[in-house]
Parts: C-alpha cells; structure tokens; sequence
C-alpha cells in the first residue's frame, strides 16, 4: 500500500502551501457548483483549528477555455463554507503574491490566483522537471511544508502537484487521502454478480484506457455522452460531429479513431452503445430519433427514453455499478432525461455503486437525489477512474515519495 504522511503527522503553526482543487462548472464567468469547495473546507477548518497559515493554491479550466478564469470568486465561495476570510490575491508567483505571503499571519487563509495562468505549470512533465520551475523554486522557499489535497487533478502531472513534494516536506490533505483510501477499498472488493460501468461525459482520453484496462472487472459497459457518439460514429453511424462548434467530437475522432475502432471490434460483447439519441426540434423541444435516422448535420444531446430504460434494466440487475461521465447535457433539463434515469434506477436498488466525474457528481445536487442512496460519491473524475483501473496517480506517488 502506498503511504504517505497525513496533517495528522504535522506540527502545529506553521506556514502552509495547501493545493486544493476547486476547478468547477463555470458559466459567463461564474462558478456553477461547489462541491469541491464544501470538502476542501473541512481540510482547511482542520489546518485552522491547528493555528496553521494557510496558502492556497488552484486551478481552474485550461488555457484556450471558457472556464480558464481568475479564482477571485472562488476565493468568495471558499470563504462562505469556511465561514472565515479567504483574502484573494491576484498573482501566483510574481511580486504581489510574495508580498501577500509575507504578511500572512497563522490562522489567516489567502487564495493565490489560477495555478494555470502561471508559465511553468503546465504541461505535464516529470517531478524533477516540474521541480526546477519558477513557480516551484520561488513559492518552496516561502513556506514550512506543502499539503498535497487536490486528489481530482492527482493525474496531472502538472508542478503545483508533483514539483512542490520533490523540494518540500510534503504532507497529505483530507480530500486526498479520503478519496485515496475509499477508491482502494472498492478496487479490493468483490462482487457476486454482474459489474456494470456506465460511462459518458466528453473525455476520450478518460474513456478509453478504462475500457480496456477495466476489461477483467467490469462486464458492461453502458456508454453515452460525446464518447458514446464517438463509438458510434466508429461503427458507421451518422453521429458524433461538431456541428456547433464545440470542437468536442471532430478533434477527438482525430486523436483517438484507431483506439475507438479498435475497442469496439475486440470487447463488443461487453458494449452497451445508444440506440436511440434525443436532439432540440425547429420548436426547442427534446425530440427523439433511433439510430436509422440520424444524420452528421444535428447535435444530438442526450440518448434516448430506450437506451436510457436499456441501461437502467442493466444497472438494476448489478451487483455493482460504477458511473463516469453523463449520458447527455444534463445542465438542461430537457437532456437531463438519460442520465437522470440511469441514476434513479441505481438509487433504487441495493447494488454496491460508485458516482464520479467533477461534473457528474453535480447531477445528484441538481436534481435531488439522496447521496446516501449511492455508496460513494467520488469529487474526482479522470483521477477517480484511474485509480480505478490501477493505475497509479503521480499527485499520490510524489507525496508517497517525499522523505
Ligand atoms: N451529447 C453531449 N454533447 C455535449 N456535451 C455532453 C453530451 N453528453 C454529456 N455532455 C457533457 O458532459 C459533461 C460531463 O462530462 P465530463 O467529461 O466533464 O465528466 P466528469 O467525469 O463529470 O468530469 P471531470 O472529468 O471533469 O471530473 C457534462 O457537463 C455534460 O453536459
Ligand atoms: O476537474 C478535473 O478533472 C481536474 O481538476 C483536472 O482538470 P483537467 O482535466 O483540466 O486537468
């Protein structure tokens, strides 16, 4: 088992560089869902009540993005879960950020400002590499020790979560090492009878290495969302086009058509595919078309009342079940339909079930559901179903790693 030291293992009052990961839905520039925040809150009332100085730092979209937007109103959010100032401070690394952590006192919590906006950060690169960034060399001297928290970004390999550890005594959060100890513990289990995995969303590159390596645990997968539209378009249908310009599906075909193709020739027998998908009519209202006739000039933005009753029966019947990524754009309601369907028939049974994905997870807020009738309900997505499949995560193996 990996191991690595807890806050449980620090002194108390000391200055602290904390990576959360507060990266969320954001809409015309405003945060949609705050999840995130309410865990890392508990991480942080923890390092409070331990007389700690707190600097926080995060993430939020990618560079080219929407989302990619300045943390200020995250800094607001976190405050109000907290019930205590968070002070914003609008730079990462440079003068003002400095200036900021030189007055920060014990017992006061800044945010610096987002992570990615910083050069340096990005790409992914090994630890070392990512160690001898500027960001890396200027904030380490700053502080007594790094508290790795940011379990959902525990994939990247980005400096913020593997460079610090490399230079720094290095300690980990609650969110990490309650998200680490719980997908372990579902990894070690076993399950007498069918293994279910209904996977949707927009990430192919999530997607596919859980498909196959996912191969010997899982029995069906149920697929839907932009990914369920790229294997259909990779068994010949008319579907899966960026047709509003979302560049969602064309560039991921281009990325990933041979992997598609592939999975779908070798594990047909365990994939589930759409056969019917649900679009916005001329009148704005959800239509629905079986697959025969659906053509490469709409969108399509949900699957279908068949598909989804299709993939209920399936997760009614399992021993378990394990969700990633939404069947459709769930954020309006009227393709709320299949995800929300799924979701219900899992509610309603006893089978051990696991809900992940940043996004997905909000589904349950939004539409009411009780998250205690899910075993558990995971804040990561990519990082969630890696650990998963087995994988090792760097953000665990760098903290793992540090003396
Ligand atoms: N057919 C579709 N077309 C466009 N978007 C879709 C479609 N189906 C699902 N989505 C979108 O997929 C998003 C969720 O996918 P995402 O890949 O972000 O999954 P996640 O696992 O929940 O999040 P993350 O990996 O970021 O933690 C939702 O916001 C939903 O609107
Ligand atoms: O939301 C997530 O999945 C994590 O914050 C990682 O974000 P990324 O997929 O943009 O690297």
């Amino acid at each position: 088992m990996t191991t690595f030291q807890t806050i449980d293992d620090l002194e108390s009052g000391r200055r602290l560089l904390v990576r959360i990961d507060v990266n969320a839905a954001v809409e015309d520039g405003t945060v949609q869902d705050d999840r995130r925040f309410a865990r890392h809150a508990e991480t942080i009332r923890e390092l409070l009540a331990d007389d700690h100085a707190v600097a926080l730092l995060a993430h939020q979209g990618r560079p080219g993005r929407e989302t990619f937007v300045s943390l200020e109103g995250h800094a607001d959010i976190l405050a109000d879960h907290l019930d205590h100032p968070v002070a914003f401070v609008a730079d990462t690394c440079g003068d003002e950020a400095l200036a900021a952590i030189d007055d920060l006192e014990l017992g006061d919590v800044i945010l610096l400002e987002n992570v990615r906006m910083c050069d340096g950060e990005l790409p992914e690169e090994e630890p070392d590499v990512k160690a001898e960034t500027d960001l890396v060399r200027t904030l380490a001297r700053e502080f007594d020790a790094y508290i790795g928290d940011a379990y959902p970004a525990a994939h990247r390999s980005h400096a913020s979560i593997v460079g610090f550890p490399q230079v720094m005594d290095a300690y980990a959060g609650r969110v990490m090492e309650q998200e680490y100890t719980a997908i372990r513990a579902v990894r070690e289990r076993t399950f007498d009878g069918p293994v279910t995995m209904v996977l949707g969303g927009t990430k192919a590159e999530d997607t596919i290495p859980i498909l196959e390596r996912l191969d010997d645990t899982v029995d069906r997968f149920c697929l839907g969302g932009v990914v369920g539209e790229l294997f259909l378009r990779a068994g010949g249908h008319d579907v899966g086009y960026d047709v509003a310009g979302t560049a969602l599906f064309d560039h991921q075909w281009e990325d990933h058509r041979t992997d598609l193709e592939r999975i779908l020739e070798t594990s047909r027998d365990r994939l589930f595919l759409p056969t019917d998908l649900a679009y916005e009519d001329d009148a704005g209202k959800r239509t629905e078309v079986s697959l025969e006739g659906t053509s490469k000039e709409r969108p399509f933005l949900d699957v279908g009342s068949e598909t989804a009753d299709r993939y209920a029966d399936l997760a009614a019947d399992s021993a378990a079940v394990f969700v990633k990524g939404a069947l459709g754009v769930f954020e309006d309601d009227r393709f709320a339909d299949g995800t929300v369907t799924v979701l219900s028939a899992i509610a309603d049974t006893d089978c051990f079930s696991v809900i992940g994905g940043g996004d997905t997870a909000r589904v349950i807020e939004l539409y009411e559901f009780d998250e205690d009738d899910f075993s558990q309900v995971s804040i990561a997505g990519g990082a969630y179903v890696r650990a998963l499949a087995g994988e090792s995560l760097v953000g665990i193996g760098a903290l793992a790693d540090n003396p």
